[in-house]
């Protein structure tokens, strides 16, 4: 085995890689800085070409940044297998030691993943997510009740707040449930933050950030015995699943779904295995109802958040999609305290609305790490050999940042998508392509482009790839220009909660840009803002109302302070270190713990070490501190 990995590593350092591999570690720092990750992997993909290769401790990945070789191997004619390694730990999140694979980890692109996928396509049709607008409207009404409510002092977590509003439109469309993570908020049932009240939303948050613990910590799932706070995240999964379960039993309660229930709770139940006749089993339910859940709630709501962030910190941006509301009447304004109501329609009239979601979703996709591949043949790509066995990274953050696919790749432009076809890359990029770019928006077959609120004909699936109505399956077309924009992936496998997810985040967006303008805190403006720490205000239309929004994408705050309220250590200089932004004390002090933890619980120098840490986590937070008076509070 050692001499297959030798020789695996030798054929791929043909590719280009990072000079700095270190020989234990890799390129590990290019993913140990969670925080800055998305500028190492853009500037990576901008240095190294659209093939690269990258070892992260042991193990080989190659990463794809290319577009048309993304388009390529993403294809239905390719039909890459996923891995099977990075899947999963997310199919632990809806079964038991993850035995249970659900549609997003089935490797093959057939069989029983066509099934479920086609199973539940009409769900996610443009006509009945069009049907569940007036939930989403409300939803968001909600969110601009509390806010209204919390009054001009309050400092509230706008990412929490986007991520419940998202799960109760999944509850609402997808099971016809209440989930009342908003209600849990507004009645104050959600205690001091998402990691204290076992609600819904605060299981479920714990164990996907459980998940998130063990892709960033391989050891993580071997000794989590020994560590508290991996011991909490493994009940957190297992009351996760055990919701999944619960709420299974509730729907089969409720007996065979009637003929016009479109949720996507009775599109899975009735299901049946053509040969077979049979209905999806228990468990295999179980594990579709909590994919929908989770693989929904946090993507929207991050989403979200950051197009928020990207506003505040962009008020010219933001003016321009208060004027384009003022234009359709839909602006809070002293001479009109009460618009029109917000219709379905406005949703794709609202362009610039639209241009400012894309634009955020490009400079943050919220699943960065793009797909994750397979292939059990070694395959030649742009002529190098590729060793079958090895996992490729196709798409992600790097597809969106490379320079090789965008011009000022890590600016915010919502100007750049006026552009039509925005979304290709562009000929001269494109070295298979030069000189032709693609015509416009007519042509465009990419699902991820797909307008919203306009008069959609009926698409059973998901564009490119997908399911039609009849079940039939289109290949790609392969005269279809590469796509550099793929936040919800691309091909069959691409992302089938794509329409809600954009239907909702329009809407919600519409409603509260409506009626709240949000203003980052001037420490927080500049050109660095964006990778930093986020603590944000928002402001209402004519009185203050600060709200702290963390950082949506890496959870890296919400991991650190867990641990350290859990050790109660030094827990209120970290908290404070956090606020201002010295991310490195808490990331250090962070690692410092995890070790600690392990020693500490195998029962050996747990006291010593626990002492130790106290020390130099306080020196280091007092090493890092710049401010006089962060000291005075040190
Ligand atoms: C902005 C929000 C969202 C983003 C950015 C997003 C992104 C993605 C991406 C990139 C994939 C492919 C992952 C991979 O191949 O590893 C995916 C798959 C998937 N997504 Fe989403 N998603 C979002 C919202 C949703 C929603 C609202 C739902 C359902 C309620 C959903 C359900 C799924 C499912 C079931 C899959 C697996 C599809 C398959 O394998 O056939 N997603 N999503």
């Amino acid at each position: 085995q050692l001499q297959q990995w030798l020789a695996k590593l030798r054929v791929l350092s043909a590719l280009p890689h990072p000079s700095t591999t270190a020989t234990l570690t890799g390129s590990l720092e290019l993913i140990a800085d969670r925080d800055h990750m998305h500028h190492a992997l853009g500037r990576a993909a901008a240095e190294l070409g659209g093939l690269c290769y990258v070892r992260i401790l042991w193990q080989p990945l190659v990463v794809v940044t290319d577009p048309a070789l993304c388009q390529q191997l993403l294809s239905a004619a390719m039909d890459l297998p996923k891995d099977p390694g990075p899947y999963h730990s997310f199919n632990t999140l809806t079964s038991p030691g993850g035995r249970t694979p659900n549609m997003l980890g089935h490797t093959a692109s057939h069989g029983y993943w066509h099934l479920v996928r086609k199973g539940v396509a009409g769900a996610f049709s443009p006509r009945n997510i069009r049907g569940q607008f007036p939930h989403v409207l409300r939803l968001a009404d909600q969110i601009a009740g509390i806010l209204r409510g919390a009054g001009p002092a309050a400092v509230l977590d706008l990412d929490n707040l986007l991520q419940r509003e998202a799960m109760d439109v999944i509850g609402r469309i997808g099971f016809q449930t209440d989930f009342g993570a908003l209600e849990a908020y507004a009645s104050g049932a959600h205690g001091g933050g998402p990691l204290h009240v076992a609600s819904v939303f605060e299981t479920t948050k714990g164990a996907a950030l459980e998940i998130a613990k063990r892709w960033s910590q391989p050891l993580r799932t071997r000794v989590w015995r020994l560590i508290p706070d991996a011991r909490r995240g493994e009940a957190c999964l297992r009351a996760a699943q055990a919701r999944m379960r619960a709420l299974l039993a509730e729907l089969k309660a409720r007996g065979p779904p009637a003929e016009d229930d479109a949720s996507i709770a009775a599109h899975l139940l009735r299901i049946r295995d053509p040969a077979t006749g049979r209905p999806l089993t228990d468990e295999q339910l179980a594990g579709e109802v909590g994919l929908m859940f989770f693989a929904g709630f946090e993507t929207t709501g991050h989403t979200m958040a950051w197009a928020l962030f990207l506003l505040a910190s962009h008020p010219q941006a933001a003016a321009r999609v208060a004027a384009e509301l003022d234009e359709h009447g839909l602006l809070v304004m002293p001479r009109r305290p009460r618009p029109r109501q917000l219709e379905y329609a406005d949703l794709s009239k609202l362009k610039y609305l639209g241009q400012v979601l894309k634009e955020s979703m490009r400079l943050v996709p919220v699943v960065a790490g793009g797909t994750a591949r397979r292939s059990a043949k070694e395959l030649t790509l742009r002529g190098h050999r590729i060793p079958a066995g090895t996992t490729l990274i196709v798409g992600g953050i790097g597809l969106h940042l490379s320079s090789h696919n965008w011009e000022r790749a890590d600016e915010f432009l919502p100007e750049r998508w006026e552009e039509p076809g925005a979304e290709y890359w562009p000929g001269d990029m494109c070295p298979a392509r030069a000189g032709t770019r693609p015509e416009g928006s007519s042509g465009s077959t990419g699902a991820s482009t797909r307008p919203l609120g306009g008069d959609e004909e009926e698409e059973e699936g998901d564009g490119a790839g997908a399911a039609s109505a009849s079940g039939a399956w289109t290949l790609v077309d392969s005269d279809r220009p590469p796509l550099r924009f793929a936040p919800f992936s691309q091909g069959p496998r691409i992302c089938i909660g794509q329409h809600l997810a954009k239907m909702n985040a329009t809407a919600t967006l519409a409603l509260l840009l409506s009626r709240f303008t949000f203003e980052l805190p001037p420490e927080l403006r500049g050109p660095g803002a964006l990778w930093d720490l986020q603590a944000r205000h928002c402001r209402q239309q004519r009185q203050r109302l600060p709200v702290a929004v963390p950082p949506a994408m890496c959870n890296e705050v919400e991991q650190a302070i867990g641990r350290v309220q859990v050790s109660q250590v030094s827990k209120d200089l970290l908290v404070v270190v956090a606020q201002q932004r010295e991310v490195e004390a808490l990331r250090f002090a962070a690692l410092l713990q995890q070790a600690v933890d392990v020693v500490g619980h195998a029962g050996l120098l747990g006291m010593a070490a626990r002492m130790a840490f106290n020390r130099i986590a306080v020196i280091a937070v007092l090493l890092c501190r710049t401010k006089a008076d962060c000291l005075r509070q040190a």
